[in-house]
């Protein structure tokens, strides 16, 4: 589970383990996980922290990862490019490797929709044999009573991709 700082890979972890989500941003400095049983095997989760020092190791473990989790912030416009640069340098890595890209924070109202980010992540360029989802998502909204698809979304195509 990778993307920026901020873009919610620990709140995704934490939501996913049924611990509720912390208020602010405490970066991850190094990495974080989590082992979660289902039915029929166990699925090991890695988050590694996005702040600029840590993503110097991002490469070294997507060759050991059977699906590259890559999370965005939805609403973070001026650092986009960032994160698709980072992206793309794991994808060069790896030209098997599925890939479901999450756009989280869709609750908030300035964030980018899902044509926008398909074009500005450079998701349509990619080679067509690699599998790749981009998840609107809301992991852990702001408001009360908001309806976007969560973490349970990213989860079931996260077990149909494993199984
Ligand atoms: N509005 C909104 N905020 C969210 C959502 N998901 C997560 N957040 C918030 O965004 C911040 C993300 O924090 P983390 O999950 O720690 O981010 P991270 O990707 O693990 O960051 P690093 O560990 O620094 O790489 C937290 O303040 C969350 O409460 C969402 O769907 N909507
Ligand atoms: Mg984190």
């Amino acid at each position: 589970v990778l993307g920026l700082d901020g873009a919610g890979k620990s709140t995704f972890l934490r939501v996913l383990s049924g611990k509720p989500p912390l208020e602010g941003h405490i970066p991850t400095w190094g990495f974080n996980s989590v082992r979660l049983p289902t039915k029929d095997f166990e699925v090991d989760l890695l988050e590694i922290g996005g702040s600029q020092n840590l993503r110097f190791y991002w490469k070294e473990f997507v060759n050991e990862v059977d699906v590259l989790v890559f999370v965005v912030d939805s609403a973070d416009r001026l650092r986009l490019p960032w994160a698709r640069q980072e992206l793309h340098k794991l994808l060069d890595k790896d030209p098997d490797l599925p890939v479901v890209v999450v756009a989280n924070k869709q609750d908030l109202s300035e964030a980018m929709s899902m044509v926008e980010l398909q074009r500005e992540l450079g998701l349509q360029a990619i080679d067509n044999q690699r599998e790749v989802f981009l998840l609107a998502a809301s992991i852990a909204p702001a408001g009360p009573s908001f309806e976007e698809p969560g973490t349970v979304h990213i989860w079931k195509l996260l077990l149909e991709l494993l199984s």
